[in-house]
């Protein structure tokens, strides 16, 4: 999407809050930067008068302020440097967190829209692009005009006729409209197969065992090197476009340069001006080409930030939650949801729903796949707002209204594998990392993975992406444990006995039903014992 000129600027506006004053004394710096080369511009032509007799003075004198014109211009430039490098570091760990933490608190509808490897291609290109602009390439396009006016300035005030002509041979075609409209087009065609790849090697990594194992490795790697051609040659075809304006562009500088060179070989021989302007024209000269040439520069820089923008804006244009602090309820009696109806998009999913759980009385659902079970969870944890109906906690006779807040009294156990690559301490400390070694043992040996205590490492077994290195039994083990040291009173088990065999899903069920005896147990479950040993049974249907 393309966004209106006035929005994207008061966006870029309020990234800048916090640095604006850095970057203003970094700007102020490089001005007097740029007014100090001047000034030794003005004292050398000076020094060469003096020297030929041209022009009357002390030479001493001139010397000793061409001397502190440099000492002065290297000490300024290294302290604006040093500004900043800092800023711009600062600014993209700032400005990358904010985005991340945003994509961390997207709701299902971004989650559902957007593939991560996208978002890891807009977190890291798109948003140095914009940091880069706002900390260093925006504020050098302003102090690269004001070099390129204030020489144009000083060598008009020398001689306007030589000003006007290296003006008229500036390569100004290059600011034309094909120009831009071209680089665009490029840059945003650039960007969305950047996208492309990202998603794809993100999958083809994630799943490459699988991938193999399936025996789709030969489309998927065709998939993934049509992709990338496509990729190389739209980039090929920018850097064709760029060495072709930058021939035109070096072709007219050059005979800038040639120009100024002999209009000022014919003006000196003919007595017209002096050896010291001769000396300032040719140092004018390239200060006027070079800050040009930077300009030219900045121009795919800046496309490519425009582009960058609108990227990073769709981005942030998703629904996030608002993060509240978590509230422990002291005691909870039941769960209640009434008349509850939900729909993802135009699908209803969930359609009049009752349903009361109670502590002491763990409850199994049970339903054929894509009922709702998963779903009626994401609604119990505030994960998804319902359409209507309600769902509240009962706890000493208040009747307290379901919200993101209360998030913090469940357990949940997804299905499925959910660790982290990590140890396996790393792990189960996420949930609670202060807890002792004695309540980590109590937690394995509940969810019934002592197998642990016999891995080589122990607990400090290092497990890979995807918990890769543990059967999915065992992960899924190791979940439990991690769910199982939070202290919520109300535990949401999704599947947990799916990868177990007969004994161990037994002896988890009894160690969990003793473990949660005075919580709110409720199991979405295919399992028909673990229904049996609920105290009520819910279908969905
Ligand atoms: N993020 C989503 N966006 C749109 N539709 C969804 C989304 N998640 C689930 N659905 C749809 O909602 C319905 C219920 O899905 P849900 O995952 O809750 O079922 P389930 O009972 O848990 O299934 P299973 O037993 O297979 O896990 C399905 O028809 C599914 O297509």
């Amino acid at each position: 999407m393309s966004y209106a000129i006035s929005y994207k600027l008061s966006w870029i506006w309020s990234i800048s809050k916090g640095y604006r004053a850095s970057l203003l004394l970094y700007f102020i710096l490089e001005l007097l930067v740029i007014s100090l080369s001047l000034n030794f511009i003005y004292w050398s032509k000076k020094a060469i008068d003096i020297a030929m007799k041209a022009a009357s003075g002390n030479l001493t004198y001139a010397i000793y302020i061409i001397v502190i014109s440099i000492a002065s211009l290297i000490v300024l430039s290294s302290i604006s440097s040093y500004i900043n490098e800092r800023v711009r570091l600062k600014l993209g760990v700032s400005f990358q967190n904010k985005l991340v933490k945003q994509q961390m608190l997207s709701q299902w509808q971004a989650i559902k829209n957007w593939h991560t490897g996208d978002i890891q291609v807009r977190l890291n290109t798109d948003s140095v692009e914009v940091v880069n602009m706002i900390t260093t390439t925006g504020i050098s396009v302003i102090l690269t005009a004001i070099k390129l006016l204030s020489s144009f300035l000083f060598l008009w005030f020398m001689d306007p006729q030589l000003a006007y002509i290296i003006l008229g041979l500036s390569p100004l075609l290059l600011l034309s409209k094909f120009y831009f409209k071209k680089m665009k087009r490029l840059s945003a065609e650039i960007k969305e197969r950047e996208s492309s790849l990202g998603k794809v090697v993100q999958e083809n990594l994630r799943f490459r065992l699988l991938i193999r194992g399936m025996n789709l490795f030969p489309s998927r790697w065709s998939n993934y090197e049509e992709i990338q051609q496509g990729l190389f040659n739209k980039r090929i075809e920018q850097q064709d476009f760029s060495i072709i304006t930058q021939v035109i562009m070096k072709f007219s500088m050059n005979i800038g340069y040639l120009t100024t060179f002999i209009w000022g070989v014919y003006r000196l021989q003919a007595g017209q001006i002096s050896f010291g302007t001769m000396t300032a024209f040719l140092q004018l000269i390239g200060r006027i080409q070079s800050p040009f040439l930077q300009l030219v520069g900045f121009l795919p820089v800046f496309i490519r930030f425009r582009t960058s923008i609108d990227r990073l804006l769709d981005l942030e244009h998703t629904n996030f939650e608002i993060q509240k602090e978590g509230y422990k309820i002291e005691s909870i009696d039941s769960v209640v949801i009434s008349n509850l109806y939900f729909s993802y998009e135009q699908q209803e999913v969930i359609q009049n729903f009752n349903a009361i759980f109670e502590k002491n009385k763990p409850t199994a659902i049970v339903g054929t796949s894509g009922q709702g079970k998963t779903t009626l969870i994401r609604l119990l944890l505030a994960l998804v707002k319902f359409n209507s109906g309600n769902i509240f906690i009962n706890s000493n006779g208040e009747k307290l209204l379901l919200s993101t807040e209360h998030r913090t009294n469940f357990i949940y156990v997804p299905q499925g594998n959910t660790l982290f690559s990590g140890s396996i301490l790393e792990n189960l400390k996420a949930a609670d990392s202060l807890a002792s070694e004695s309540k980590l043992h109590q937690a394995l040996i509940t969810a019934c993975a002592e197998f642990v205590f016999d891995l080589p490492a122990g607990i400090n077994t290092v497990i890979g992406e995807s918990a890769h290195g543990l059967s999915e039994g065992q992960a899924q083990r190791i979940a439990i444990a991690r769910g199982l040291l939070q202290n919520g009173k109300i535990w949401l088990l999704d599947e947990i006995t799916s990868a177990l065999d007969k004994q161990t899903r037994k002896k988890l069920i009894t160690n969990l039903l003793l473990a949660g005896k005075d919580k709110v147990l409720i199991f979405v479950t295919h399992d028909k014992e673990l229904s049996e040993q609920c105290s009520q049974t819910i279908y969905m249907k």
